[in-house]
């Protein structure tokens, strides 16, 4: 059995600048594939779970989700996003590949501003204001994610250049700006209802996001 402190001084040793150390690693089989799981943490204490599929051998052409925690879509199957559903098409989609990465990223709650906040943006919502406008009137920055930490990630898993499952252009910015190539970006499918119509035109209309079957 390999311990905690033996993984993280290995991780350290070979890559003394990460901001990640690999905190564990194990099997996890769910509804959507078997994976394995492997457990980061930054020196901030903010945590990543990588799901990984088959073997990322060269890290070429790897077919990577960068996934942005949302208790309420994710786990509680909240319809006001289509968080739940692009997380569970992006675990199939790897399973189906055979290869690839789903990047649990902690820490990125509600764009990065976190659940209590998000939360507190829903109300103005209700009030009438949009996605972008709620986090501006509560004093907060429209986007606050960072992705150093996943690239990070990326890095110890080998990753060299993906496939990104995304509709956001800024997560391919932010990945080629550290140095991880996006050969080809995939659409998932949007799940689109009744609840969340305005947050998905939103993202289109005022985040430029590649949501074009939004209507
Ligand atoms: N502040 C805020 N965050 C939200 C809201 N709805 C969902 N989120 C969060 O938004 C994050 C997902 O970001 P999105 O902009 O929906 O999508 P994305 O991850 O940038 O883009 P994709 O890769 O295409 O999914 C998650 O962390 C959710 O918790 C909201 O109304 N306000």
């Amino acid at each position: 059995m390999t311990h905690t402190a033996d993984l993280g001084s290995r991780l350290q040793d070979a890559h003394p600048s990460l901001p990640v150390v690999l905190v564990g690693e194990a099997r996890l089989p769910t509804t959507s594939g078997t994976f394995r799981a492997l457990a980061y943490r930054q020196a901030d204490g903010v945590e990543y779970l990588a799901l990984v599929t088959g073997d990322l051998g060269d890290g070429h052409d790897v077919l990577v989700r960068l996934h942005s925690e949302c208790l309420t879509g994710d786990v509680l199957g909240s319809l006001r996003c289509d968080c739940g559903p692009q997380l569970h098409a992006a675990l199939e989609a790897i399973t189906a590949e055979g290869r690839g990465v789903v990047l649990y990223l902690r820490g990125q709650e509600g764009r990065g501003i976190g659940l209590a906040e998000k939360i507190a943006a829903y109300a103005l919502q209700e009030q009438g204001r949009d996605t972008v406008e709620a986090n501006v009137d509560l004093g907060l920055p429209v986007d606050a994610r960072d992705y150093t930490g996943a690239v990070a990630v990326l890095r110890d898993l080998g990753v060299r250049d993906v496939e990104l499952m995304t509709h956001n252009p800024v997560k391919v910015r932010a990945l080629e700006a550290h140095g991880v190539p996006v050969l080809r970006r995939r659409d998932l499918p949007v799940a689109q209802t009744v609840d969340n119509l305005r947050y998905l035109r939103t993202k289109r209309d005022r985040m430029g996001h590649e949501l074009p079957g939004v209507d």
